[in-house]
C-alpha cells in the first residue's frame, strides 16, 4: 500500500517518450490529452465516474526520488544521465479539468483533460488510467446492483477476492460512492469515513462444541451488535432454531438479536421460512442478510421471487467487476503544441466509432427546464464557442449524423471541472458523502430507459458543428493524397 514508488507507476514506454522528447528538446512542449472509453461495461446505459481523489494524491506526491533514479540508471537504454536531472525537478505543473466523482458519464466524451508539458503530460497517463479505469468499473458495477436493491442495504464483502490491496479499498470506495451503505473492509472505513459492518465467519461456529454455544458466546461478547450466520450445519434445522433461542434470551435482557445471515443454499426459500420462524417466536426486528457469489442479476431474481432479504453482502463478483474485469478507458492526444500555438491533432481508424475527436473540448449536460431531464451532453471546442445558454441547438449523432433532434429551452451544465490551473489545485476534494449526494442527484436528471439495467436505451453524446467540422477537416486532411 506504500505510495512511495508512484513516480515508477508507469509503464516503460513513457518513460522511454520522455526521454526521446527531452534528447530532441521537444519536452517543454504543451500537449492536450482526454481520457475517455468507448463501451458501457456490463451492456450497462452509463457508467460513474470514480478515480479522481487517488489522481489528485498522485499528481501532489508525484517526485523522481534518488532509488527511483538509479534504478533507471540500471536500465539497458542508457539513458543519457542528464536526463535525470530533468527527472530531479519533476512535478506536475499542468492544468487539469475533470468529472466530479459519482458523475454519470458516457462512451466518448472527455472525462479528463490534461493539458501540459508533453513530458508530464506522458509520463501521468498510466497511472491515471489505472486509478480511473478500476475504480469507474466498480462504481458502475455498484450502481447496477443498488438498482435492484431498492431500498435494501448493501454491504461491500469483497476484500478477500479482490485484485489485491489497492483494489479492495479503493474499490470499497468505489462502491459506497455508487449507493453502498457501508463496507467489511476496516481500511477502507478508517481512512474514508465509510460506515462498517460485520458478522462472523463459518469457524467461528466451527470453534465451538455446538452452534448453540458459539452463538451464545458471540452475543455475550457483542451484544448490540449480533448478526449470526446460520448455514454451518443445516439452516432450517439448527441454524435459524439456534439463533431463535439465542435472540429470546437477548430479549429477555432487553437486547435485540440485529440479525441472521443465509450464506448458503436456496436464499428465497431460506429467508422465507428463516422470516417466518423468527416472525413466529416474536423477534420481528430481526433482520435477514444474504450472501454468496451474489451480483445484480441474483439479487433481480431472488427479489422477483419473493425473498425476505434485507441486507445483502456482495463481495467477489463486485469488487473485481465480475463479468467484466477492465474498462477499457484511454488516453489519447487531441492537441500538440506547434510554433507556439496548439493544434488539433486526430487518430484515424477504419472503424468510425474509433476515431478520435480532436481539439480542446468541453462537455455540457443539457437539461430540460420543463422536465429537468437530461437530454444529451453536448461537446464544444474550448474558447471558440459561447456556451449554448437557451438559444436552440441541434444535437446529432456523431456516429449516425441522421439522428437528430433541436432542444430549446435548456440548462447546459458544464460537466469538465477545473482541478488543477498550471500546477495548483483549485479544486477542493469533497467529502465522500457530497460525492454520493451528487452520484444521487445525477441519477435523478436521468429519464429511467437510460439507466435500466438490461438493453438500455442509448443515451445521446453529440459534437457541436464546430467539433464536428474540425473533425472532418482533419480526417480529410489526412486521407487526401499529399502534392
Ligand atoms: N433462489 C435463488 N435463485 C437464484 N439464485 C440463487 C437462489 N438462491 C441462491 N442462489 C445463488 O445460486 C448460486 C449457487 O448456489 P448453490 O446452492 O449452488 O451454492 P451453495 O449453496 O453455496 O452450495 P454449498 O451448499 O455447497 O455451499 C449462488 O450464486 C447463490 O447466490
Ligand atoms: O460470496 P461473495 O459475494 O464473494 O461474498 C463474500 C463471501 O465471503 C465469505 O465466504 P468465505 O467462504 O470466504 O468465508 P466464510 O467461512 O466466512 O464463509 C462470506 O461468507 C461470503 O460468502
Ligand atoms: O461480515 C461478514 O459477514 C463478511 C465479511 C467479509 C466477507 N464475508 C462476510
Amino acid at each position: 500500500m506504500t505510495h512511495s514508488h508512484y513516480a515508477l507507476h508507469t509503464d516503460k514506454y513513457q518513460i522511454n517518450m520522455l526521454y526521446a522528447h527531452w534528447f530532441h528538446g521537444t519536452h517543454n512542449q504543451r500537449a492536450v490529452f482526454d481520457v475517455f472509453y468507448r463501451k458501457q461495461p456490463f451492456g450497462n446505459g452509463f457508467a460513474v465516474f470514480a478515480g479522481l481523489e487517488r489522481l489528485v494524491h498522485y499528481l501532489n506526491e508525484l517526485r523522481f526520488k534518488e532509488e527511483e533514479i538509479a534504478y533507471l540508471a540500471e536500465q539497458e537504454e542508457g539513458y543519457d544521465p542528464r536526463f535525470f536531472e530533468e527527472l530531479r525537478n519533476f512535478r506536475f505543473t499542468g492544468t487539469l479539468h475533470a468529472m466530479e466523482e459519482g458523475t454519470i458519464v458516457f462512451p466518448n466524451e472527455p472525462l479528463i483533460r490534461v493539458e501540459a508539458r508533453v513530458f508530464e503530460a506522458q509520463l501521468i497517463e498510466t497511472a491515471l488510467l489505472n486509478f480511473v479505469n478500476f475504480q469507474t468499473l466498480i462504481a458502475t458495477k455498484a450502481a447496477r446492483i443498488k438498482q435492484v436493491a431498492g431500498q435494501d442495504r448493501l454491504l461491500e464483502f469483497g476484500t478477500r477476492r479482490a485484485q489485491e490491496a489497492d483494489a479492495a479499498v479503493w474499490g470499497a470506495r468505489a462502491t459506497y460512492v455508487a449507493g453502498f451503505d457501508a463496507t467489511s473492509n476496516m481500511q477502507a472505513g478508517m481512512r474514508f469515513g465509510i460506515p462498517t459492518k460485520g458478522t462472523h465467519a463459518h469457524a467461528w461456529v466451527q470453534n465451538h462444541r455446538t452452534e448453540l454455544e458459539a452463538f451464545e458466546r458471540f452475543a455475550e461478547a457483542l451484544p448490540d451488535q449480533v448478526t449470526l450466520l446460520v448455514d454451518t450445519y443445516d439452516t432450517l434445522k439448527f441454524g435459524v432454531p439456534d439463533a431463535i433461542t439465542v435472540g429470546l434470551k437477548m430479549k429477555e435482557k432487553g437486547k435485540t438479536l440485529k440479525g441472521i445471515r443465509l450464506d448458503s443454499g436456496d436464499l428465497t426459500y431460506l429467508s422465507i421460512q428463516a422470516r417466518r420462524m423468527l416472525d413466529e417466536a416474536g423477534l420481528t426486528e430481526t433482520r435477514i442478510t444474504a450472501s454468496n457469489d451474489l451480483d445484480e442479476n441474483t439479487i433481480f431474481e431472488i427479489k422477483a421471487q419473493g425473498a425476505r432479504i434485507d441486507i445483502w453482502g456482495v463481495g467477489t463478483q463486485l469488487i473485481t467487476g465480475g463479468s467484466q474485469p477492465a474498462l477499457g478507458g484511454v488516453y489519447k492526444l487531441v492537441a500538440r503544441e506547434e510554433n507556439g500555438e496548439l493544434v488539433p491533432t486526430i487518430k484515424i481508424s477504419g472503424n468510425p466509432e474509433k476515431i478520435t475527436n480532436p481539439g480542446i473540448k468541453d462537455v455540457y449536460r443539457i437539461i430540460s427546464r420543463k422536465t429537468g431531464r437530461a437530454e444529451g451532453d453536448y461537446i464544444t471546442l474550448h474558447g471558440d464557442e459561447d456556451v449554448p445558454h437557451g438559444k436552440p441547438i441541434r444535437l446529432f449523432n456523431p456516429t449516425h449524423t441522421f439522428i437528430q433532434k433541436t432542444v430549446s429551452d435548456y440548462e447546459a451544465v458544464p460537466l469538465l471541472k477545473p482541478i488543477y490551473v498550471e500546477g495548483k489545485q483549485v479544486y477542493e476534494l469533497p467529502t465522500l458523502d457530497r460525492i454520493r449526494e451528487l452520484h444521487r442527484e445525477q441519477m435523478s436528471w436521468f429519464w429511467p430507459e437510460y439507466l435500466r439495467r438490461l438493453n438500455p436505451e442509448v443515451y445521446p453524446v453529440d459534437l457541436s458543428q464546430k467539433a464536428w467540422d474540425m473533425k472532418m477537416d482533419l480526417i480529410r486532411s489526412h486521407l487526401e493524397p499529399k502534392e
